[in-house]
């Protein structure tokens, strides 16, 4: 019996990803009837509310477009409720009509996973080309740091050539992460066209991932930005645990006010608040913004916000910041993420649940959702890492996709996919599968499938 290494489906990569772009016609599907469902479609007759509600209801919601007609259609029932309640339920506050979605995978995603299996060049140029695909137009591609300090980003040089020639994504926009001189050389040569510098709001940190404290980082920083507007590359900044640290613990705000300031000073078109460990609550989330922008008015048009869902709270902060008018949200299909030097850090917010929080709040963002969807299912297959998005997951059921495991008696491992309906379940004889089965029997071999 050692002998035998049954799995039960190896399907290459090749197939995979056809698997994966021919679910297209889950794109007409109506797999996800909820997120298109706003209070602008709500049924007059299943409210509860006031009957001047739906009338006005709609009437407002037909004056506006996108997250503005929920938000006007929003602050028309608001006035119902307050006449029948007798308070005021809180307004949307200032959700933008368009939010432009930063797709950071490739490189967040990809960059920290602990894998067995093996992240080519070919398999992160495939997620890329998806990607773009289902609509993303601001991807993350890679990253010009150490090797040394970050192995899985090994390669980012070939990544990028490759999605920069390709004449299907030429209107689409690849930072890359660059830490200093070095590593800016290194994405000019392979054709750069947008790069990410990156410091942190904490001293210990910055040190961690860095190896500089912030200053130093800062200066780093400068001496980058100044060389991209030499070339004409635009420059997006980050900064990290801006509502916690991994070592210090609690962040002050005007610390990272502080480092978001410098970096436009610097030069950065757009700098993305990192809450690197996914500690930030709502609260937290509503008290930073308000120093950001009471130090830096402006700024709404040129923040992005960047979470981490550690403890569940992303979508719930998101909110938050696109109620403060925030319109730039960095997401990672799948929820595939975390930081190499921020531990007990989890996955990015999925981009699929951001995706769909946006839909549900009338705001675009130029996704589609079921692609995006069918690309978390086969990426994270691909890659044998947990499937994180709740509503990728739902969606997956809905549209007939199924999980299988693979055993492998040699290993003594089981490998969980989901796979699509593309994929055929079977294809080994009846003899041959009873045979398996014997082998497994003191597992639950209920929904084993065979090669
Ligand atoms: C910054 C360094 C390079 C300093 O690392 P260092 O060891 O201090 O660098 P050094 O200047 O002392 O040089 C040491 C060696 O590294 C080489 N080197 C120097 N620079 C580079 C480079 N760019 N690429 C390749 N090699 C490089 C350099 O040439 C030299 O080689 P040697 O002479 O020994 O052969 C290192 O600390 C590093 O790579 N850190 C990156 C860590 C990282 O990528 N972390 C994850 C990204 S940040 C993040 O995820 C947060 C974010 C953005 O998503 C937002 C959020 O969630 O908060």
């Amino acid at each position: 019996m050692s002998s035998c290494r049954c799995m039960l489906r190896v399907v290459p990569l090749r197939s995979l990803r056809a698997a994966a772009m021919s679910l297209s016609r889950f794109a007409s599907a109506p797999v996800l009837p909820y997120a298109a469902r706003s209070p602008t479609s709500s049924s007059p007759s299943s409210s509860s509310s006031p009957s001047s509600f739906p009338a006005a209801f709609s009437s407002a919601a037909s004056q506006a477009s996108g997250g503005g007609a929920v938000a006007a259609a929003a602050a028309v029932a608001a006035e119902g409720v307050e006449d029948a309640v007798g308070w005021s339920p809180p307004s949307l506050g200032r959700v933008p009509s368009f939010v432009r979605i930063v797709e950071v995978a490739p490189r967040d995603g990809l960059q920290a996973l602990q894998t067995d299996a093996e992240i080519t060049v070919d398999t992160k140029i495939s997620l890329i080309q998806q990607l773009a695909h289902a609509g993303l137009r601001s991807i993350e591609a890679g990253s010009f740091v150490s090797a040394e300090w970050v192995p899985l980003m090994k390669g980012s040089d070939e990544v990028l050539r490759a999605v920069l020639a390709d004449p299907d994504m030429t209107d689409v926009a690849f930072p890359v992460l660059v830490p200093n001189t070095y590593g800016f050389k290194q994405a000019l040569e392979a054709g750069a066209r947008e790069i990410a510098v990156f410091t942190a709001a904490s001293e210990s940190f910055c040190q961690e991932n860095t190896n500089c404290s912030i200053a130093q980082s800062l200066a780093r920083c400068e001496k980058v930005i100044g060389l991209a507007q030499e070339h004409d590359i635009k420059v997006r900044g980050y900064v990290s645990c801006v509502l916690g640290c991994p070592y210090e613990g609690e962040i002050d705000s005007a610390m990272v006010a502080y480092v978001t300031e410098r970096l436009f000073q610097m030069g950065c078109y757009e700098v993305s608040l990192g809450d690197t460990i996914g500690v930030g609550t709502p609260g937290a989330t509503a008290a930073l913004l308000s120093t950001v922008l009471s130090a830096m008015p402006d700024a709404v048009d040129k923040l992005a916000v960047h979470f981490h869902d550690t403890y569940g709270q992303a979508l719930a902060n998101i909110t938050i910041a696109l109620q403060y008018g925030i319109s730039v949200v960095d997401a990672s299909v799948g929820g595939l993420g975390g930081c190499p030097y921020a531990r007990g850090a989890s996955g990015n917010v999925a981009t699929e649940d951001v995706v769909y929080l946006l839909q549900g709040l009338g705001v675009e963002c130029g996704v589609d959702l079921s692609r995006l969807c069918a690309i978390g299912h086969f990426i994270t297959s691909e890659l044998g890492a947990p499937y994180m998005s709740r509503v990728g997951r739902a969606a997956g059921k809905r549209s007939g996709f199924r999980r299988s495991r693979t055993f492998s008696v040699a290993e003594g491992t089981v490998r969980t996919r989901y796979l699509p309906p593309t994929v055929p379940r079977k294809r080994v004889s009846d003899e041959e599968e009873a045979r398996i089965r014997a082998l497994y029997e003191d597992q639950d071999s209920g929904d084993l499938e065979f090669k």
